[in-house]
């Protein structure tokens, strides 16, 4: 079996693991995201134990994806303190001379799912984790989307809950996506965490008409074949239901292609891969990077 090294990067934790091509993790680690040095030099302490075949990194973000730029494989404009133009990549590669895969955090998560879960032999998913942030991964035609710079769905502009005078906790837009939906955005709102919240609140209805709001966009700009939800957040079970509703609700029948309004419950799904969906969503990119499906250093 090969031995795939996989980072998943995240804003608060870092989670390092060894898989095989089956997507199975054989070993993995977690410790808390310090500044760079620190951080990026447990990963590699950890990888030097463990003689990998190659690399994949989920990262946090903003990233730096764009081949032939020179800041490829840097966390660039990131206000997280500390990281804000740093190679991580780069500091990764002059360690371990093996192929590396690199994307952010939820291209890998969705990259992993449509690899070995929930959207396997698909060509198209969308991954939304709900949690500190909202990020929104995009796979589509067989490829994670990038551009310009990267998605940044999270971000996108809401319509407001008729019910709803929350101003919005995002520091850039406020009442955008991740700022009215977000699991510090639902504490903010009702002065308790998410996890205190009954199942029947009406905070649950509320969550469930921005998330459905940013998928029905979504479905509708990008044709995705499966829309997979994880994420703290999500752990509340009841939000699939109401979101599904809201979403076929949104849609109203004009998106017709497989009869999704019949099956929505397969359409919005949780992560196959469930809790590892983004060390596994590593591996992935570690895999292809071997494989010569993405592009490595
Ligand atoms: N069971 C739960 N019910 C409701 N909210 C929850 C639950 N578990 C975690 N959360 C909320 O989700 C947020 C943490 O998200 P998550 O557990 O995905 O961690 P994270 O990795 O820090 O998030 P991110 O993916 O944005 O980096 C917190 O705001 C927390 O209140
Ligand atoms: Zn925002």
């Amino acid at each position: 079996m090969l031995r795939i090294g996989g980072i998943e990067a995240g804003g608060t934790k870092f989670v390092c693991g060894v898989g095989n091509e089956c997507g199975e993790v054989v070993d993995s680690i977690s410790f808390p995201t310090e500044d760079p040095e620190t951080t990026l030099g447990k990963a590699i302490a950890y990888f030097k134990e463990k003689s990998v075949d190659a690399i994949g990194i989920g990262s946090f973000g903003p990233i730096d994806l764009r081949l032939g730029s020179p800041t490829y494989g840097y966390v660039t404009t990131t206000p997280k303190p500390g990281w804000g133009n740093v190679d991580f990549l780069g500091t990764l590669r002059r360690e371990f001379d093996v192929p590396c895969g690199w994307n952010t955090d939820v291209n890998a998560a969705a990259f992993g799912e449509a690899t070995w879960g929930a959207a396997k032999g698909l060509k198209s998913c969308l991954y939304y984790t709900v949690g500190t942030g909202i990020g929104i991964g995009v796979f589509l035609e067989g490829r994670l989307v990038q551009g310009l710079v990267h998605p940044e769905g999270g971000h996108m502009l809401t319509r407001r809950h008729p019910g709803d005078d929350f101003a919005g906790l995002c520091p850039y837009h406020g009442d955008c996506l991740e700022g009215m939906a977000s699991g510090p955005a639902i504490e903010a709102r009702w002065n308790v965490k998410g996890h205190e919240l009954p199942s029947s609140h009406p905070a649950w209805e509320m969550e469930a008409y921005y998330i459905a709001q940013s998928i029905t966009g979504a479905v509708l700009l990008n044709s995705p074949e499966k829309v997979i939800l994880g994420g703290g957040v999500m752990q509340q079970s009841q939000l699939f239901p109401l979101i599904r509703e809201a979403v076929k609700a949104n849609l109203n029948g004009y998106v017709s292609a497989g009869e999704i309004a019949e099956r929505m419950d397969e359409y919005i799904v949780p992560p196959g891969l469930g809790q590892q969906a983004g060390l596994c969503g590593a591996f992935a990119l570690g895999l292809a990077a071997l494989q010569s499906q993405v592009p490595s250093l």
